[in-house]
């Protein structure tokens, strides 16, 4: 294409490269072909489908390129969509315990990639149901910028018949095994292994393929790390899961000054309102935090939400303390 001049000024190779990684020699040929027809559309007049196509003014450009790479998805690649799927509000500033953690699991991610002795690392992220592991996890894992970053979780699994689960999840393994760095993301591993604290019964043939995928070493060159999340820390230990990974890191729920930074980003209360809505939350969790706000944004008669997100209103503290004492009780 460069030599017949059908390549825009504007088209790096060097970040094309870099954005291409674990990309197939078929999908590459697709997001050539892709960013071709994202071009030739360019010159397409709608008002008249005979007008010939001058050839000299077909230009590839970056931005095809750009657009071809959303269209063409690597199969080894990063599921940044169902990642992007665990954190919908993009993340917002939890207080220091929160970034600590964040910090961490980086380094981790870091460690993974730089050291010839670890070639996996383990991480299991336990706390209180929504007190934000999920959205960490997934943080972490397009943060890494890994080639290879897939998330399993029991939602992408249900009704399946125990061994069809441990045959997904070998396969999400053998493939970041494929790949020279990868992550995954094993999401609520309690109900991974569908967990029932009602007998208690859980599934024996998940589990003990859990605890050897855990342990496995990826081939020689390959890397591995894996960042798990549990609200069930105490079923977890005493099936022998805690002790099968390298490390592990409790996500608090919202402090009193966690929770004022939380809401001072969210701004939807007037500003002396702050705190008097931080002092009421009492260590809540993140997700109950933002369906309180959104139950209180509604107003007492409904159909406020739209100013308050977009500033014009504040929400009255007043309701939102109506609002707090429903959602306790729940
Ligand atoms: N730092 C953050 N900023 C903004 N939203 C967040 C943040 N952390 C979590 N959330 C939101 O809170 C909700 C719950 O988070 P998440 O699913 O990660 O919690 P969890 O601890 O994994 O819960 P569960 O144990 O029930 O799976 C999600 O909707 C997520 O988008």
């Amino acid at each position: 294409m460069k030599e017949n001049s059908f390549l825009a000024p504007d088209v790096n190779l060097q970040e094309l490269a870099a954005r291409t990684k674990n990309y197939s020699g078929a999908e590459l040929e697709g997001v050539v072909k892709s960013a071709v027809s994202f071009a030739l559309n360019r010159q397409l007049s709608l008002d008249d489908l005979t007008k010939k196509v001058e050839e000299e003014n077909i230009k590839v450009t970056m931005e095809d390129f750009l657009n071809a790479l959303q269209e063409v998805i690597p199969a080894f690649g990063a599921s940044t969509d169902d990642l992007e799927r665990c954190r919908l509000h993009g993340m917002v500033d939890c207080g220091d315990r929160h970034k600590h953690i964040y910090q961490r699991a980086m380094l981790l991610a870091e460690q993974v990639k730089v050291s010839i002795g670890s070639p996996l690392i383990t991480c299991l992220l336990e706390g209180t149901s929504g007190s934000g592991k999920t959205a960490l996890a997934a943080t972490v894992g397009i943060d890494s910028d890994f080639p290879y970053v897939k998330i399993v979780s029991a939602e992408s699994m249900i009704g399946l018949h125990e061994s069809t689960k441990c045959a997904q999840i070998i396969k999400i393994f053998e493939d970041a095994y494929k790949s020279p760095l990868s992550v995954i993301v094993l999401d609520d591993i309690e109900r991974l292994l569908e967990y029932m604290p009602i007998g208690p019964r859980f599934s024996n043939l998940i589990s003990q393929t859990l605890l050897v995928l855990l342990k496995r070493l990826p081939p020689k060159g390959k890397k591995l790390l894996v960042i798990g999340t549990t609200s069930e820390l105490v079923f977890l230990e005493s099936v022998g899961f805690c002790d099968t990974f390298s490390v592990t890191y409790h996500v608090p729920t919202l402090s009193t000054n966690d929770a004022k930074k939380v809401l001072q980003q969210l701004n939807v209360f007037a500003e002396e309102d702050n705190d008097a809505a931080a002092e009421a939350l009492n260590d809540m969790p993140i997700k109950k935090l933002y369906m309180l706000i959104e139950m209180a944004a509604q107003g007492e008669c409904g159909g406020s939400a739209e100013a308050i997100y977009s500033g014009k209103e504040k929400i009255q503290i007043s309701h939102f303390c109506d609002c707090l004492q429903d959602v306790v009780l729940i």
